[in-house]
């Protein structure tokens, strides 16, 4: 009979170098954030990093089949300050978890300590064109995470995180018609890491310019467990979205610098 070929089901973090040999690259994300060797830059907090989010940015929640993602439209919506020489702009936010209950889940850690999960919210560098021509630039991208710890419940992110329910499965899209501001989800002390590294996951691009905030926010574990109504492809046909996550990856002798 005819050989029956299966839509692949995505090949995990240690077989990306296959198609992607940047995988094994020189600026690679995420890393373990060694905080006794991270440098503290005074010029970091000479020029404090400004964000100013618009409240009526944010327009939809998609399943994206691999995470959630909250597509903004970037009007009024910019980072500037900080370790960035130029505007960015806001294009979405999305998040990556590990398994019901547990601990890990996100891509950066700090001393080996891992969190449930861990926020990231995309920004593209003004001087480029649109979000495809910076994708893939040295100072193209510059991405904010928050760790989420487990706690009391989140008031900011419960707009959000009860909207999964309503995008199971990949593709599906829920307007989003209230105001949000997504500054919310960010922690009240700014401090933060800051890095030179990539995307974590295909295509990989060497373009992100990190800004890993120090302070976990809490959300509750429901809120936590919401990110598991939505579902995607595993090798025995669908089920929850979990685990999204790429480990951490060779530091190659990049400095962190610190606020
Ligand atoms: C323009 C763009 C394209 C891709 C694949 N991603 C996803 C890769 C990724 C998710 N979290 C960190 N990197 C991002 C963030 C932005
Ligand atoms: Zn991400």
């Amino acid at each position: 009979g005819f050989l029956q070929v299966a839509s692949p089901v995505p090949q995990g973090p240690n077989k990306w170098h296959e198609q992607f040999p940047i995988a094994k690259g020189q600026r690679q994300s995420p890393i373990d954030i060694v905080t006794s060797n991270a440098k503290v830059d005074k010029a970091l907090s000479d020029n404090p990093l400004k964000v100013s989010y618009s409240n009526n940015c944010c327009q939809s929640v998609t399943n994206t089949g691999a995470s959630f993602q909250v597509v903004v439209d970037g009007a009024g919506t910019e980072i500037s300050g900080g370790p960035l020489d130029s505007t960015y702009k806001l294009v979405q936010f999305h998040a990556h978890w590990g398994p019901l209950g547990g601990d890990e889940g996100s891509e950066h850690t700090v001393d080996g300590v891992t969190y449930p999960a861990e926020l990231h919210l995309v920004h593209w560098n003004q001087k480029y064109k649109d979000v495809g021509e910076a994708v893939d630039k040295p100072d193209g991208l510059a991405v904010i995470g928050v760790f989420f710890s487990r706690g009391k419940e989140h008031a900011g992110f419960k707009p959000i995180s009860d909207l999964f329910a309503k995008v199971p499965r990949k593709a599906d899209k829920v307007d989003i018609s209230f105001n949000y501001d997504p500054a919310c989800l960010l922690p009240a002390r700014r401090d933060y890491w800051t890095y030179l590294g990539s995307l974590t996951t295909p295509p990989l691009f060497e373009s992100v310019t990190w800004i890993v905030m120090k302070d976990p926010v809490e959300v509750s574990a429901e809120q936590l467990a919401a990110l598991r109504n939505l579902l995607w492809e595993t090798p025995s046909g669908e089920g929850q979205m979990c685990n999204n996550y790429r480990p951490p990856q060779p530091l190659q002798g990049r400095l962190v610098r610190s606020t």
